[in-house]
């Protein structure tokens, strides 16, 4: 199940929600418009899983950064959400969709029990001005059916993000666990 605004209002009033910073009028029927923060990395060599990423990191500035397709960005969000009972689902938007932006590639799931500013990789279409703190896409919570796991016994490795993290998988594939 997914929860309408009124219910994300109540549960962050509650505290079984965190949205920090929280802005009510960011509620919309069944999401919370999350925003773009102001660090990106850059990432605009080959990459390789088993190596830590190259990047260079730069600040958005008030005037905007244009990005170009073909590099990715990894970028934050201006938030730092969670809940210990929801799970979260973060995406873009129609508007956002329709510049030409995906606001990730393939990680939309937050874990119940994580507490993040989430790590977003960002490509584009075409070359596009972004703003710091820009609107960027609808952040779900999901009611989770089940009992809830016990996240500190897997080694998670994100488990409560506050900037932006590189994938890890080379400390996987150093230990020969792939
Ligand atoms: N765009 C994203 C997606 C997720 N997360 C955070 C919140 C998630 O609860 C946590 C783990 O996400 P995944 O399960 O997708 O990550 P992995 O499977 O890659 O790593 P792990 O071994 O930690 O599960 O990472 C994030 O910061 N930014």
């Amino acid at each position: 199940m997914i929860l309408t605004g009124p219910a994300i209002a109540a549960a962050q009033a509650t505290g079984e929600i965190t949205i920090d910073p929280y802005e009510p009028t960011r509620l919309s029927p069944n999401a919370y418009d999350w925003r773009l923060g102001d660090t990106v990395r850059i990432c605009d060599t080959d990459l390789d899983a088993a190596t830590p990423t190259p990047y260079t990191e730069t600040t958005i500035p008030d005037t905007g950064l244009v990005l170009q397709p073909g590099v990715l960005y990894l970028g934050l969000t201006h938030e730092r959400t969670g809940s210990e009972i929801y799970a979260q689902l973060l995406n873009g938007n129609r508007t956002v969709g329709s510049l030409g932006i995906w606001v990730h590639v393939s990680a939309p799931l937050g874990h119940q029990g994580h507490a993040i500013r989430w790590t977003l990789e960002i490509r584009v279409a075409r070359p596009v001005r972004v703003y710091p703190r820009m609107t960027f896409g609808k952040l779900v919570f999901l009611h989770c059916l089940g009992t809830p796991a016990s996240y500190q016994l897997h080694g998670l490795k994100y488990t409560s993000t506050a900037g932006i993290g590189i994938s890890r998988l080379y400390e996987e594939l150093a230990g020969g666990g792939a």
